[in-house]
């Protein structure tokens, strides 16, 4: 028969006793020090060492598992990293974002080949990435752990199955086509003048302006109008309304999260008092949930009102039955998981995009000089605004945007896919059907056999071809590649050609409290974020630009 065991303890200077043992209330020292705690835990020492040995067990059968014979021991990499996923939760979760870094360290280490965690590999070489995010004939599904961590269930982004997700996206693909993007320049020029005119405003004042929330604001407007029929009015707001972007900097940032543990998504069933009082980001979240909900009840009400074509909007087509005709995709909450999908990744990435080009522009003077001297014959005055296609003749702007948007990225993390009936094969290395893959775009676009002193700012690289005659574009991969890439390409491009080409012709303007670790990533949470706080462009506008 034991005897209750008597433990000490000091937890910031006071002293606490705990009773450990197989004791009833009865066994209890009759007299105890007024400052101590006295705790009794009445677990039976015998079941906590079987618990613990069953425990000890399992984990050494699991990782020699892990390690000697599950299907990817033969990819190298850390071993802590093949039978646990202790690494990337210590850098993702704990450190905030971090296990980047490490992966890169770890191809430093081990080559271009690695296992990350128990069921992922990541490859570091820009020439194999199409094979991972291959074109629709050959099949590319995702990893559903990964995907949830986003909470978007239904959307076309977190659709594992590739036929589910070709029908999904099908009946949207038509507005997203260069075709309906030329058709969207109106729409564009109207809030690109909206944003203008605040900046215009701002030239008396000298106030420093936040130009990327300026630049989320327009790309909100312009999304949430192409998509719900009309725009919040972000760029009428004071400071741009900044803080609209809590939702979506809450949704990234609890990505890791949500990763290990996905109870977040229990959250949309709680009242948003509450959920505000748990986690301000998640109410933040499913406070714009609740409102894009709103939006698809209406939608699906007026159904019947909008039968000419012209007249509907993407939530309209979302919850038709001639576009959608599974009733499964036309569920309210799928619809507004879509257009909150939709909204979020055509919102904050072009707007980042949009920033960190004025950054590296406006630091450059002699970027910013040919730009204006190339922009002035097709803008030959300040305030004229050239159409997307005049845009994408220019090669020096061209080159520019595209030298933005891979220092920008868009996306940070690892968008794994899944080749569930195909074996790939990395140099040596088969990858068995079904593996998880990823590569990372801010690795790739930051490659040093493609991309040679790859955090410099030179717009340069991208007017010369390679030592093979290929020109580099194939290796501009921030929108992905295949069958699960970006659906809103053409209204990114197109808004930055225009955005930029509009606000470099027309402002002046200096960088304020703005430095280089202000806007590079330190930390990933599916798109990039600086070390500190959020990504954060000012500027002062000292007066409009010479004809
Ligand atoms: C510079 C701007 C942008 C960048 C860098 C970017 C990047 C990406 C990337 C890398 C993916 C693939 C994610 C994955 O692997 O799962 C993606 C998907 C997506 N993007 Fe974009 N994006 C941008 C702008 C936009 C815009 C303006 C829209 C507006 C409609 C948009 C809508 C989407 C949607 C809906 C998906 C999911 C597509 C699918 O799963 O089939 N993106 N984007």
């Amino acid at each position: 028969m034991w005897r209750p065991m008597r433990i000490c303890i000091k937890i910031c200077n006071s002293d606490y006793e705990v009773l450990v043992g197989p004791m009833s209330f009865k066994g209890l020292p009759e007299r105890t020090p007024r400052r101590l705690l006295t705790c009794v835990l009445t677990i039976n020492m015998a079941y906590l060492i079987l618990l613990l040995s069953t425990s000890l067990c399992w984990l050494t059968y699991q990782s020699i598992y892990r390690l000697f014979f599950h299907p990817l021991s033969h990819i190298p990499g850390p071993r802590l990293a093949a039978v646990s996923y202790i690494y990337q939760f210590y850098f993702d979760v704990i450190k905030g974002g971090k296990y980047i870094w490490e992966v890169r360290r770890f191809h430093e280490e081990y080559g271009p080949i690695i296992r990350i965690n128990p069921n992922e590999v990541h490859i570091n070489d820009p020439d194999f990435y199409q094979q991972v995010y291959a074109p629709s004939s050959q099949r590319r599904e995702k990893d559903t752990e990964f995907v949830n961590a986003f909470g978007l269930p239904g959307s076309m982004f977190a659709t594992v199955n590739a036929d589910v997700h070709r029908r999904r996206r099908a009946p949207l693909n038509k507005f997203f086509s260069k075709k309906a993007i030329t058709d969207l320049q109106p729409l564009i020029y109207e809030k690109l003048g909206r944003l203008l005119f605040h900046l215009e405003e701002s030239i008396q004042s000298k106030k420093p302006m936040n130009i990327d929330a300026g630049f989320v604001a327009l790309t909100a407007d312009i999304i949430h109008h192409y998509v719900y029929g009309y725009s919040e009015g972000h760029l009428e707001r004071e400071n741009f309304n900044h803080t609209a972007r809590d939702g979506i900097n809450g949704l990234f940032r609890l990505c890791h999260v949500q990763f290990f543990f996905p109870v977040f998504k229990w959250l949309d069933f709680l009242p948003l008092g509450i959920v505000k009082k748990i986690n301000v980001h998640a109410w933040a979240q499913a406070n714009q949930k609740q409102d894009l909900y709103n939006e698809a009840v209406k939608a699906e009400h007026s159904l019947n009102e909008k039968t000419n074509d012209k007249s509907r909007n993407i939530v309209d087509v979302l919850v038709n039955p001639d576009d959608y005709g599974l009733e499964e995709d036309r569920r309210l909450e799928r619809v507004r998981n879509e257009g909150m999908s939709i909204i979020t990744a055509g919102t904050e990435t072009t707007g980042r995009a949009l920033a960190v080009a004025t950054f590296h522009i406006y630091s450059n003077p002699h970027v910013l000089e040919r730009m204006r001297e190339e922009l002035r014959h097709v803008m030959p005055q300040t305030s004229s605004q050239a159409t997307w296609n005049q845009l994408e003749q220019l090669p020096y702007l061209t080159a520019v945007v595209n030298e933005s948007m891979r220092l920008a990225t868009g996306t940070s993390g690892r968008f794994s896919r899944v080749a569930p009936s195909e074996l790939l094969t990395y140099k040596k290395y088969p990858i068995p059907c079904g593996t998880t893959i990823s590569m990372s775009n801010h690795l790739m676009l930051r490659h040093p056999t493609v991309f040679p002193d790859p955090d410099a700012f030179n717009p340069d690289r991208w007017l010369k071809p390679t030592e093979n005659g290929e020109r580099l574009d194939k290796y501009l991969v921030n929108f992905s590649k295949g069958s699960r890439s970006c659906l809103g390409l053409n209204l990114a491009i197109a808004e930055m050609f225009m955005g930029l080409a509009s606000l470099i012709r027309r402002l002046d303007l200096t960088l304020y409290e703005t430095s280089q670790e202000s806007i590079e990533c330190g930390r990933d949470f599916g798109v990039p974020y600086p070390e500190q706080g959020n990504l954060n462009v000012r500027v002062i506008v000292t007066g409009i630009a010479q004809d």
